[in-house]
């Protein structure tokens, strides 16, 4: 069911102080900032030969990564993004299975213009999971 690694994300509490350090200090090419209102997240994607590292933070008052970032005032290491060919077919396998798919389980459109789905990391080795369906 899972493809590729689409990206790694890092919640952190300054975007732009933390894509300068992936700029200056790490040599990495970082895209400019895209609000996500709907995820209540803004990001920016370093750009990797192999993938994505997709940083983010919060927007908004209801944003899902706030609680995260208190207990992570530094910020730390969010989800992995793993994609699949077929978001429904892969979200009616796992909830057959038990796992809990976040929000409505509707996927939403996420970064890249794609369907998305998260899966809580309690069901997966504390690791909270994002669908993509490319
Ligand atoms: C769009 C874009 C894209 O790429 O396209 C994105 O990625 S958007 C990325 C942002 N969007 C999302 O993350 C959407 C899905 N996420 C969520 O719905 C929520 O973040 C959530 C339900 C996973 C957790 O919400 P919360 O932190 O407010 O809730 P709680 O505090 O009750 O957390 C429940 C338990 O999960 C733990 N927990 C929370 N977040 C994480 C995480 N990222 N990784 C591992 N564990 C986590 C908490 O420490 C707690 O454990 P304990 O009980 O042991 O203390
Ligand atoms: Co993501």
């Amino acid at each position: 069911m899972l493809g590729r690694v689409n990206h790694v994300a890092i919640a952190v509490p300054d975007l732009s102080s933390a894509a300068e350090s992936y700029r200056s200090t790490l040599g990495a090419v970082v895209t400019e900032p895209q609000a996500l209102p709907e995820h209540g997240v803004t990001v920016v994607f370093v750009t990797l030969p192999n993938t994505k590292v997709e940083l983010l933070e919060p927007l908004g008052e209801a944003s899902p990564i706030a609680a995260f970032l208190e207990k992570n005032p530094a910020g730390g290491m969010h989800h992995i993004c793993y994609e699949v060919a077929d978001i429904i077919a892969a979200r009616n396998r796992l909830r057959q299975a038990g796992a809990r798919v976040l929000g409505d389980g509707n996927p939403k459109i996420g970064a890249h213009g794609k369907p998305v789905l998260f899966l809580h990391p309690k069901d997966f080795q504390g690791t909270l999971i994002e669908l993509e369906e490319v």
